[in-house]
């Protein structure tokens, strides 16, 4: 049998969120930079994507990353991250799966206690220290892109809802974020449907009511994600908090979600609700956790903005070898709106 397509693929979930991790079948795309070649998949190689997130190979709760040769000498590995509807800058649960795949399967070396890589997303470089031991990654943390608010307070009209308040930051991607309690969500795992629907909503009208161009990339626009907040807790001396962030076409991330932490925390920092060297536990709907710090601030295109670390834990589940026959008639899949809503 002669295959047109042989993709070698680790599964790798963080906190319960899986991000897949291609370490083979694709040398390099074009693209003088990380962001480049991220915007040559998104405009000629998508069927790549496709090939891999959508039925019948993948799932809607899903993402994959493409390992890449980076493209300055300083970081030691380039990933581009794929998800169900967007190529985006940064992620910070697919940053954490695609450490402890290049890790655990001896593609960087890994030195214990702690080893020190710096990867090269399509936002920018991401320094990373993984605590390792007898050959596992135990955790990973990585210090983000600067995070910054675009808006506090802002009012949103929402069909069927009136006016819902958003605050509106970036952390790697755009988040409009609102309170949970006061649409009546406890953030307990039955209300995922729900929050699904209303969080698609509030996104869709906020995207198109509130503006967000990033100061430096204006290639990097428009709220792409809800974030739903439960309120800020002081558990046993630390500042904690729940989440649920709403990732496009309508999912709930199953992570407590790195870049909606880092916004969050953008988000704290400017209401006076945490400082530089504090740390803050976000828990997802699940309950995994994910354990943010500010470690400084500074400033983004003449705006303030705060430098996040996040650490979490992430475990191989498989390795898949996708093939491509090429009489299949579905080489880029399908969507089906019964599992991904809005298809
Ligand atoms: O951790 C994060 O940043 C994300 N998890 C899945 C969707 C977001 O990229």
């Amino acid at each position: 049998m002669r295959f047109s397509r042989m993709i070698n693929v680790v599964g790798v979930h963080t906190e319960g969120e899986l991000n897949e991790v291609i370490t083979g079948g694709v040398l390099d795309v074009p693209g003088r930079t990380m962001f480049d070649k991220m915007r040559w998949l998104q405009t000629e190689g998508d069927d790549l994507r496709k090939f891999l997130l959508h039925e019948p190979r993948g799932k809607v709760t899903q993402c994959v990353n493409l390992v890449l040769p980076p493209t300055v000498p300083e970081a030691d590995a380039g990933f581009v991250i794929m998800e169900s509807d967007y190529y985006v800058p940064m992620s910070g649960s697919n940053t954490i799966c695609t450490v402890t795949a290049l890790l655990e399967t001896g593609i960087l070396p890994m030195t214990e206690p702690v080893t020190r890589i710096t990867l090269e997303a399509p936002g920018g470089l991401v320094r990373v220290e993984a605590a390792c031991r007898n050959g596992k990654c135990e955790s990973v943390t990585f210090t983000n892109l600067p995070s910054f608010v675009f808006a506090l307070d802002c009012p949103v009209e929402v069909e069927g809802l009136g006016t819902v308040m958003v605050d509106v930051a970036y952390g790697g991607m755009i988040y409009a974020m609102t309170d949970a309690g006061k649409l009546g969500f406890r953030l307990d795992p039955s209300e995922a449907r729900d929050l699904v629907d209303t969080g698609e909503k509030i996104k869709r009208a906020a995207a198109k009511q509130v503006p967000a161009v990033h100061p430096e990339n204006p290639e990097i626009h428009t709220i792409n994600q809800t974030l739903w907040a439960s309120p800020l807790q002081e558990i046993g001396g630390q500042k904690t908090a729940r989440n649920a962030v709403i990732v496009s076409p309508g999912r709930i991330d199953r992570s407590p979600c790195g870049t909606g932490t880092c916004a969050r925390l953008a988000i704290m920092h400017a209401r006076g609700q945490i400082k530089a060297g504090e740390r803050f536990i976000h828990k997802s709907i699940i309950d995994t956790t994910f354990i943010g710090a500010v470690l400084s601030t500074t400033q983004l295109g003449g705006k303030p903005a705060v430098t996040c670390s996040i650490t979490g834990r992430a475990w191989i589940t498989a390795f898949h070898q996708y093939v491509l026959d090429p009489s299949d008639p579905l080489p880029t899949g399908y969507r089906l709106s019964d599992t991904w809503p809005n298809s």
